[in-house]
């Protein structure tokens, strides 16, 4: 007989609960998966909270993103202030309004050392030094995971403060814009930095998990008399706002934009070469962008700041990168869907939400690259269920499943890359100058390509030599034009660049030179691998094509310029190697020519009348060592100057295509009356000078 009561005792109890129906808010999901996000920490300690890693990281990332995302909607060249202010553990119980705790009983603490263990951790953290200097010395990567922050210790606190001259946000969006995971106003079909309206909200959980403090927001749109001042956390269990303060500040100085301030726990130190590495990148692939970045280490007083001392306190950081141009990329459009990149819940979706009512209009309207030829032929091969003037909301499931498999297998135009937004050749190139100082660089934008029926555009650079470049390829990758700085490995352009590109063949050394490899992706979608949108996937082969042919196509260039300053250097180095030798040349053509001259006049006949006469000057000392020595200089001089024209002439650099060119800085009021763009600069034509 089966007994079909409840088993008792702890089996059964067990079995219970776990068959109890739960459902997760998207907050607590994401609060208990943070790595999906990228807030990853480095170990688990034994509540669970974990060693804080990459979050300080990735929290200045999702800020700066959202503020450039913001400023670059309203075409304003993007003005950033990033802080990060390191709290002293007294500072931070001040401001979470707690007693610092006194140690009474240390033993009770996780950090209790005996004295013997004290001595072994010292070595022990002494070898590991040791090991990371060698490592590093030797160029070979440190691991950042490699450094942990002892447990037990304080966990160091930040306060992150990310301010812009965006857009700002609408007063009354602001509590579910902050407060609620996954809202945005990015969802649309268009190439953003953001996507998922999830970065700030994480940023804020983060806050939540790990010092229990709220987020600040101070924002002000365009002509609004009032600034928003706004403290609120999220109900992580309901996922909604939990709102604090919300109110309206007098805007005075009619302020536009937003600030946002989160206090976190961090890992600054093994993180730093990370973030600055990032505002760095950041700037390479923003030139058109001002960003000033500050680390206020936890002893600085803020009072002190401006005082020599604190300027000059190693532990503080102050980078500004500075504009360099006010040439912006067209901002990025929306645009519809490819019918090869569609599903049947979108479909689905465009129909409840579209506002044609007939089917061919709304396949017309909601679908790229579908005309009303192209549409009918559509509904006539659907068969005679369909027809154009029928009400598209009154589509079954079943014809929605034809219409989806009608649009996996018919052929449909590409979409062009209008809706993308690439940096350009001209800002990829300046950024690259402006922050790594290379001898030499190429850039090259290829045309826009399909991937799964989304635009992508890549754009590529390539330079050689510069600051802080090391020997060998150093991959620097953007999607959406953001840096990635973790999971090169498997990324499709360290791969391009590593194993599929023949260096040599270039004339550059890929072990010896100062190779740096620059590659930015533009797209409606990014195909991430891996949880954390760091990098790439190398099985995409459209987009490994592309790499490809955008490096190649730098290389190519590179390989010129080498070649021709290869040239220029075997020129000078034959000239200086004649040129040694006039002296010694010199004397020996005059003594030849004085032991003639001093010879019997008869015998000079010989010779006929140039020479004669030249004989003649030279026992008159009309000639001496010192004319032959000039003549012959200046014959090297000549053969060099036509060696260089006739060399000029085969590669097209003949003089008279140059202009003078008089530079002067311009008047940013002053209209401009013709603007010229090229790959390398623009030129604005004003008149009236
Ligand atoms: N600095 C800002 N200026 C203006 N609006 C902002 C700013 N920061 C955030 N927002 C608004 O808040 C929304 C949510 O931001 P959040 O960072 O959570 O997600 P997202 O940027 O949309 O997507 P992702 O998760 O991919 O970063 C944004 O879509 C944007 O509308």
């Amino acid at each position: 007989m089966v007994d079909d009561k409840p088993a008792k005792g702890k089996a059964g109890k067990a079995s219970t609960k776990d068959s109890v129906l739960k459902q997760k808010s998207p907050a607590e999901f994401f609060s208990e998966n943070k790595n999906i996000a990228g807030f990853d920490n480095v170990s688990v300690s034994v509540d669970g909270f974990g060693t804080p890693g990459k979050s300080l990281y990735t929290t200045v990332r999702e800020l700066v993103e959202n503020a450039l995302d913001s400023a670059e909607s309203i075409a304003e060249l993007p003005a950033i202030e990033v802080t990060i202010e390191e709290y002293t553990k007294a500072k931070a119980d001040e401001v979470f309004g707690i007693k610092t705790l006194e140690r009474k009983d240390e033993k009770l603490y996780d950090d209790y050392e005996t004295e013997k263990a004290r001595e072994k951790r010292l070595a022990k953290e002494a070898k590991d030094q040791e090991k990371q200097a060698k490592a590093l010395a030797a160029g070979k990567k440190v691991n950042p995971s490699d450094a942990k922050l002892v447990k037990g210790r304080d966990t160091p606190v930040f306060k992150v403060t990310c301010k812009d001259n965006g857009k700002g946000m609408p007063h009354d969006d602001i509590p579910n814009m902050l407060g609620r995971v996954l809202s945005g106003t990015k969802y649309g079909l268009k190439q953003t930095r953001g996507k998922f309206g999830l970065g700030a909200k994480m940023a804020l959980i983060w806050a939540k998990m790990s010092t229990g403090q709220p987020i600040d927001i101070w924002s002000s749109t365009e002509g609004q008399s009032f600034t928003t001042y706004c403290r609120l956390d999220i109900d992580i269990h309901k996922n909604v706002p939990h709102v604090h303060v919300h109110e309206k500040r007098p805007n005075t100085e009619k302020w536009r934009g937003a600030e946002l301030q989160v206090t976190i726990a961090g890992n600054w130190s093994t993180y730093r070469s990370k973030i600055i590495n990032y505002m760095r990148q950041m700037a390479v692939i923003t030139p058109y962008a001002q960003f000033i970045f500050r680390y206020i280490g936890p002893t600085a007083d803020l009072r002190l700041l401006l005082t020599k001392a604190a300027i000059s306190s190693s532990k503080n950081v102050t980078i500004r990168f500075a504009r360099r141009t006010d040439v912006m990329p067209a901002a990025p459009q929306e645009t519809r869907f490819h019918p090869s990149a569609v599903d049947l819940l979108l479909i689905k979706r465009l129909i409840a939400e579209t506002t044609k009512t007939q089917f061919i209009q709304f396949l017309q309207q909601e679908f790229v690259g579908i005309n009303k030829p192209l549409a009918q032929r559509l509904i006539e091969e659907l068969g005679p269920e369909f027809n154009q003037k029928m009400s598209v909301k009154s589509l079954t499931g079943q014809q929605i499943l034809c219409l989806h498999q009608l649009f996996r297998q018919a052929k449909f135009d590409d979409p062009d890359g209008d809706c993308l937004s690439p940096a350009g050749e001209y800002n990829l190139r300046l950024g690259i100058m402006k922050e790594l100082h290379p001898d030499m660089v190429a850039t090259y934008q290829g045309s826009p390509q399909v991937f799964e029926g989304h635009p992508f555009i890549v754009e590529a650079g390539v330079s050689l030599g510069g600051k802080d470049v090391k020997p060998g390829v150093n991959v620097f990758r953007f999607a959406n034009r953001i840096p990635l700085l973790f999971e090169q490995g498997g990324d499709v352009v360290t791969r391009t660049a590593m194993k599929r590109i023949n260096w040599n063949s270039y004339k550059i050394n890929q072990a010896q030179d100062k190779i740096g490899v620059f590659v930015s992706i533009v797209s409606t979608k990014i195909p991430f691998k891996g949880t954390g949108k760091e990098y790439i996937g190398d099985d995409v082969t459209e987009m490994a094509t592309a790499v490809k042919s955008a490096l190649q196509q730098c290389c190519i260039q590179l390989k010129g310029k080498i070649v021709r300053q290869q040239q220029a250097r075997d020129r000078q180095l034959r000239k200086r190697s004649l040129a040694k030798y006039i002296p010694d040349v010199s004397r020996a053509i005059y003594d030849v020519l004085s032991i003639i001259a001093e010879g019997q006049k008869a015998k000079r006949a010989r010779y006929g009348d140039t020479y004669v006469d030249m004989l003649n000057k030279v026992a008159l000392q009309a000639i001496t060592e010192a004319t032959v020595k000039q003549k012959l200089t200046q014959h090297v001089e000549q053969v060099d100057a036509e060696m260089a024209l006739e060399y000029a002439i085969q590669t097209g650099m003949v003089d008279t295509a140059r202009e003078t060119v008089y530079l002067r800085t311009s008047d940013r009021n002053r209209p401009c009356a013709i603007e010229l763009h090229s790959p390398v600069c623009v030129i604005k034509l004003f008149s009236g000078f």
